[in-house]
C-alpha cells in the first residue's frame, strides 16, 4: 500500500488513500455527487476542473492556491483568466463543511474533482490519495514562469515539466486532456495570421488545410472575443483517445499539441496511445497520480481553508 498514517508529520510529503475514512466518510462520494450534478447542468464542467487542477498542481503545488481570490493572485493573473469551474468547487466545499466542517481541504476537493471529470467522461476511474493541505499564499507573478504557453517547443515543455517531476510519457499522457474541453480562438491565432479582413488565413504548414479552414471559420472576423472551438474537434466531450488520432492526421489544435506527433522522442507513444486507448488509460493513471501529487502539502504544512476563495482569517 502507498503509506502512512494521517498523523501530523510536518510536511512529510505522503499522501494516503482513503484519508477521510476516519474523519469524513461521505468525502469522495460528496464530491463526485456535486460534479456529477453541474456536469449534467453544463457539459463544459469536466474539462473546466480538469484544466483547473493543472493549473493549481503547476504552480506552489497541488494546494488550491489557484482559487484563492484577491488582487494579484494566479486566478487573477492573465494567463488564468479563461479557467473556469471554481463555482462547483465552492459547492462541493459548502456541503462538505456542513457535514464535516473543517476537515476536507480544497486541495483534495478539486484534486477528487479532476478525477472524477475523467471518469465522468468515458474515461479510466482513478483511485488518488488524500491528506492534501491547502496553501497560504498565491501570487500571480508565479504563474508565468510555471504555466506552459501554447507556442513552447517541445524542449521548453520538457524543462517545465521535469521540473515538477514529470516525465517526457507523463508530458505525452497528460495532454491527452486536450480530448475533452475547449479552447478560445486567441489560444491558438498564433498558427494563423490576420488578412486585411481581419479574417485568419493559415501560416503553420503543420496543421491540416481542412481543419485550419474549419478552424477559421469557426473563428472569423466578427466572432466575438469569447468565441470557443472544441479541442477535440470530433468527440469533444467523450474522454478518449481521438485526441492522438487527431495529432497522426495533423488535426492538433496547438502548436504545443501538434508537436507531440513530429518529434521522434514523443511520435511512438503518441503512435501508440492512438492505436490502442487501453494503453492510454493506464498511463493516464499513472500520470495523474503523478500530476495530484505535485508539491503537496501535509501535515503541519498549510491549512484547511473553511472557504476555498479566502485563507483562513
Ligand atoms: C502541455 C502543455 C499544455 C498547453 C500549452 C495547454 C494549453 C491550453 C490552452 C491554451 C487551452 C485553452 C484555454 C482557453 O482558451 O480557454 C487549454 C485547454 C485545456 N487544457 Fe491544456 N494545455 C497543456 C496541458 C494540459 C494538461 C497537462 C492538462 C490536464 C491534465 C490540460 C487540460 C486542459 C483542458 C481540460 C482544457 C479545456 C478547458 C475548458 O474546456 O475550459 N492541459 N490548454
Ligand atoms: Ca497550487
Ligand atoms: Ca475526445
Amino acid at each position: 500500500s502507498y503509506c502512512c498514517s494521517s498523523t501530523s508529520g510536518g510536511g512529510s510529503g505522503l499522501l494516503s488513500f482513503d484519508f477521510y475514512r476516519g474523519s469524513c466518510p461521505a468525502a469522495e462520494m460528496i464530491v463526485q455527487n456535486t460534479v456529477r450534478s453541474a456536469s449534467s447542468q453544463d457539459p463544459t464542467i469536466p474539462g473546466k476542473l480538469l484544466r483547473l487542477l493543472f493549473h493549481d498542481c503547476f504552480v506552489e503545488g497541488c494546494d488550491a492556491s489557484i482559487l484563492l481570490q484577491g488582487d494579484g493572485t494566479e486566478r487573477n493573473d492573465p494567463a488564468n483568466k479563461s479557467l473556469g469551474g471554481f463555482s462547483v468547487i465552492d459547492s462541493a466545499k459548502r456541503v462538505l463543511e456542513i457535514f464535516c466542517p473543517g476537515i476536507v481541504s480544497c486541495a483534495d476537493i478539486l484534486a477528487l474533482a479532476a478525477r472524477d471529470s475523467v471518469q465522468l467522461t468515458g474515461g479510466p476511474s482513478v483511485g488518488i490519495p488524500t491528506g492534501r493541505r491547502d496553501g497560504r499564499s498565491s501570487m500571480g507573478s508565479k504563474v508565468r514562469e510555471n504555466i506552459i504557453d501554447t507556442s513552447f517547443s517541445l524542449e521548453e515543455m520538457i524543462k517545465i515539466f521535469s521540473a515538477k517531476g514529470l516525465s517526457l510519457d507523463d508530458l505525452v499522457t497528460l495532454s491527452g486532456a486536450h480530448t475533452i474541453g475547449s479552447a478560445h480562438c486567441s489560444a491558438f491565432s498564433d498558427r494563423f495570421k490576420l488578412d486585411s479582413n481581419g479574417n485568419l488565413t493559415l501560416m503553420d504548414s503543420s496543421l491540416d488545410r481542412n481543419y485550419a479552414a474549419e478552424l477559421t471559420k469557426q473563428c472569423a472576423a466578427g466572432a466575438t472575443s469569447n468565441a470557443t472551438v472544441n479541442n477535440d474537434p470530433s468527440t469533444p466531450l467523450l474522454f478518449d483517445n481521438q485526441y492522438y488520432k487527431h495529432l497522426l492526421i495533423h488535426k492538433g489544435l496547438f502548436q504545443s499539441d501538434s508537436v507531440l506527433a513530429s518529434d521522434e522522442r514523443t511520435i511512438a507513444t503518441v503512435q501508440g496511445f492512438a492505436d490502442n486507448q487501453n494503453l492510454f488509460f493506464q498511463s493516464w493513471g499513472l500520470s495523474f497520480l503523478r500530476l495530484t501529487s505535485i508539491g503537496v502539502k501535509t501535515g503541519d504544512d498549510g491549512e484547511i481553508r473553511v472557504a476555498c476563495g479566502a485563507i483562513n482569517a
